[in-house]
């Protein structure tokens, strides 16, 4: 197997007295899509906060390219080509698609003796990048960035990692505050960004979701990792089960029937009524 872009070995992280994250070992290959699977509190948003420069790991390598590395503050990361897009975008409502394309790394032009931000150049570029990846319903680089839908908000914050050149694109939960279609557009959208050769690292609760675009998925439970498995190696059952930590899962099964069995799916209370 080739060289992974990014190696994790050994990663552990605490807060204080805190222990959240324990013994992680990770690979990520580029053109490939990581799937970060784990229940609330697992350990997932800490993980990615070490990957994107946050936080430093307490113990543990982290390799980019077969180099060890360590980082100071999200900007090297980023310097690195680590792009990392969260929930909502993180892009800001009331700047301009065209601005927030290019929010810190501005395109300018000459206007005399000054230098001013270019924006038909700006407005331009962020419109045909949104393109490829196929919202082809945003022609208007000035349009407002508030004014889009989730799905549209995630493909411009993606567009602009992959224009910046990112490397490695950590995407933290993009589909789930999304409608079924958004986010069968979104995940369409992290296919395209894999096939250019970036490595994505997925993280969700959603497991169709991770299904339809994971090569390769981590479990984390209790900052541990719990499984570690390529496509095709665990059924839908199995993943969830792991999720939500087995026991827990069938315990809710057996509730959610006996539920059903005693009110026929209707709330007990009407029993109880005369
Ligand atoms: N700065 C911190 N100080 C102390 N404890 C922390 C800190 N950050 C996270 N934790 C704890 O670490 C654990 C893992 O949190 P984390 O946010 O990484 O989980 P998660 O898997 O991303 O959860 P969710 O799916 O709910 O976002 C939690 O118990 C959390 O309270």
């Amino acid at each position: 197997m080739k060289t992974p872009l990014l190696k994790l070995t050994g990663i552990n992280k605490s807060f204080g007295p805190i222990d959240v994250l324990h013994d992680i070992s990770l690979d990520v290959h580029a053109g490939e899509v990581l799937c970060l699977l784990g229940d609330n509190g697992a350990g997932k948003s800490t993980l990615i906060k070490i990957l994107s420069g946050v936080h430093k790991p307490s113990s543990g390598l982290m390799e980019l390219d077969n180099k060890p590395v360590s980082f100071e503050g999200p900007s090297e990361a980023s310097e690195q080509g680590i792009a990392t897009v969260h929930q909502f975008g993180g892009t800001f409502p009331l700047m301009s698609i065209g601005r927030s394309f290019f929010v810190g790394a501005e395109p300018t032009r000459r206007w005399g003796p000054f230098t001013i931000y270019d924006r038909a150049r700006a407005n331009g570029i962020a419109v045909k990048e949104m393109r490829e990846l196929g919202i082809t319903r945003i022609d208007d680089g000035d349009r407002l960035v508030g004014g889009l839908s989730g799905g549209e908000r995630q493909a411009l914050a993606i567009a602009r990692a992959v224009h910046f050149g990112a490397k490695l694109l950590i995407l933290d939960e993009p589909t789930a505050a999304l409608g079924v279609k958004e986010a069968a557009h979104v995940l369409r959208i992290v296919l395209q960004a894999r096939q250019k050769g970036i490595a994505v690292v997925f993280i969700t609760h959603n497991v169709i979701h991770a299904l339809t675009v994971g090569d390769h998925f981590a479990v984390l439970i209790r900052g541990a990792k719990a499984a570690d498995f390529r496509k095709g190696e665990k059924s839908r059952e199995e993943i969830t089960d792991l999720m939500a930590g087995g026991e827990q899962m069938a315990e809710l099964e057996a509730e959610i029937e006996s539920y059903m069995v005693t009110g026929e799916g209707h709330p007990e209370p009407a029993k109880h009524a005369h």
